[in-house]
């Protein structure tokens, strides 16, 4: 992500008095007297925008947590960022004074992308409420078995995708997470590839996770001018793209939806939340409230949930790389466990908990939205001597709680075995419940469904190949390194990745398993 740096500049020595203003007034609001939590000094102004690094700022702020401790504060551009480093901390607050802490900051970008349908950036209130009920109703614990044959069929599919055409990996597992959702959202059954609905609302994605990070909307909070700046004005890039956002997120919300709709009314709808949830309307509600808000939700499940579920099996594709002995041991597993005459489903889950293990692993080791989502604070409040105002920005560092060195040891590497207790037990914490989920009343709502679906698609490959560094034309290795790319989710920089059938009879039971 690249601020557009003239804009920056321009847009600092515009706003600085403005901003000496605001930051004064805050100072003085603060009635007890306490100090913020402790910090890097920040400059006049700027705060501490010159030591973060804006590219990958969960290292500065992990970094400064040796020096500050569980909660700090940094500020940017007049903003208070509230940075909790710990689960300790996150549960206490985060969760056990949700009243306080379940809002999300109002991010300047979110209107100005068309984005401000979407749950995970809804104001803490009565929109926000509806859709977490409509949300609990379609994707709580309880309705997970129901799709558990979609999962399979799906990560069969993508195994036979990858025999076709392994070069594309990324593409298959994109189209697996991205079919799996348009299915259990829509029922509707998407194209593997260039698939028109899909297609809108990974563009739209890929606006969101690069342009609407906390510390770039940072930049458009302080200067609300800068959403003034016409489209044409140099530097202005953003609002071109936001432009552009607008009118792609008004086709990802009506598009599929209207597509069930008449399905609905033709009587050839398939089962799913969109069919499920207009089932349940209330008849008496004219007010359209209930059917914008499935719209909505439905339009988020994409948004929240492909690119995230699929950047976590690139990175477990990765380590299997990078850690060919771990691989070689969950293998060794399958094939104790399914002696290679058969695929795993659900009910060889439990029987599999070195794979388990590897899932957890691949959730700490490269988490898919290292700072979460950020939150708002909607009153003052005091926590360990500290005074956390009104409508600062709450972030929950979740890299820093998988590197929690207290907790694990050699944090950089992955090590799925840190995920046994001394006994040899799986630790007992499902993964639904890991950090890299969220904390609270704003918690993940598809976290029971993209573990699902996500441990399916783990155990097939590994039954299925053995994943090995690919060779250049001259028969030589080539390195993979673990690169990211940035932004609010990360994902791996694309790297090639060989993949080595097992056995022709396991090939033969994909094949089969598809016909
Ligand atoms: C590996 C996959 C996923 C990861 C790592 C992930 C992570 C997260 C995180 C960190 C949050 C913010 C929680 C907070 O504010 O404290 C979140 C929110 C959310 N996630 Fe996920 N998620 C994943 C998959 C999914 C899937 C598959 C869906 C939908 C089926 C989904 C739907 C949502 C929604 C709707 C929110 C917003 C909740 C709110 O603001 O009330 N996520 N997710």
């Amino acid at each position: 992500m690249m601020l557009d740096q003239p804009f920056v500049v321009i847009a600092v020595i515009a706003s600085a008095t403005l901003l000496y203003a605001r930051y004064d007034s805050k100072r003085r609001a603060n009635p007890s007297g306490l100090p913020l939590p402790p910090g890097p000094r920040p400059l006049p102004f700027l705060g501490n925008i010159l030591n973060l690094n804006l590219f990958e700022p969960w290292l500065s702020y992990t970094q400064w947590r040796k020096t500050y401790g569980d909660i700090m504060c940094s500020r940017l551009l007049g903003q208070n960022f509230i940075i909790i480093n710990s689960q300790k901390v996150a549960k206490e607050l985060v969760e056990q004074r949700s009243t306080i802490y379940s809002d999300r900051p109002v991010i300047a970008t979110n209107k100005l992308f068309g984005m401000d349908f979407n749950t995970v950036l809804q104001p803490y209130g009565a929109v926000w409420r509806l859709h977490r009920k409509l949300f609990h109703y379609a994707l709580r614990p309880e309705t997970v078995p129901r799709y558990r044959e979609l999962y399979l069929q799906k990560a069969r599919t993508l195994l036979l995708n990858i025999f076709e055409e392994p070069t594309e990996y990324v593409a298959h597992l994109k189209g697996f997470t991205a079919s799996i959702i348009m299915a259990l959202t829509y029922g509707y059954d998407a194209k593997p590839r260039d698939d028109p609905m899909v297609k809108a609302v990974e563009e739209l994605v890929a606006l969101l996770t690069n342009v609407l990070t906390a510390e770039r909307a940072a930049v458009l909070t302080a200067f609300p001018a800068l959403e003034r700046i016409p489209a044409w004005f140099p530097g202005a890039r953003f609002k071109r793209q936001a432009l552009y956002g607008r009118k792609l997120a008004a086709r990802v919300n009506d598009v599929p939806f209207y597509f069930v709709k008449d399905n609905l009314a033709a009587g050839t709808a398939v089962p799913s939340m969109v069919s499920d949830l207009l089932s349940q309307i209330d008849e008496k509600d004219n007010s359209g409230e209930q059917e914008q808000a499935i719209k909505a939700t439905a339009a988020t499940v994409f948004i929240a949930g492909a690119e995230t579920s699929a950047s976590t099996l690139q990175s477990f594709i990765l380590a299997m790389l990078l850690y060919p002995e771990v691989q070689a041991r969950a293998q060794a597993e399958i094939d104790s466990v399914l002696g290679g005459s058969r695929l795993p489903d659900f009910n060889d889950r439990l029987s599999l908990p070195y794979v388990e293990a590897i899932l957890r692993e691949a959730l700490r080791w490269r988490p898919v939205v290292p700072l979460g989502i950020p939150h708002a604070t909607s009153s003052d409040d005091v926590y360990d001597g500290y005074f956390i105002p009104k409508g600062s920005l709450v972030i929950i560092n979740i890299w820093a709680m998988g590197r929690d060195e207290n907790k694990y040891s050699d944090v950089d590497e992955f090590i799925p075995e840190r995920h046994f207790t001394s006994d040899g037990q799986l630790a007992p914490e499902p993964v639904s419940s890991n950090p890299i989920f969220g904390f609270g009343r704003r918690q993940c709502p598809g976290r029971f469904v993209s573990e699902s679906f996500t441990w399916a698609a783990i155990a097939s490959i590994l039954a299925t190949f053995r994943l090995a560094k690919a060779k250049d034309e001259q028969g030589k290795e080539i390195d993979v390194k673990a690169e990211y790319t940035t932004g609010l989710a990360i994902q791996p920089v694309k790297f090639p990745c060989a993949f080595i059938s097992r056995s022709a009879e396991r090939e033969n039971l994909v094949r089969g398993s598809l016909q």
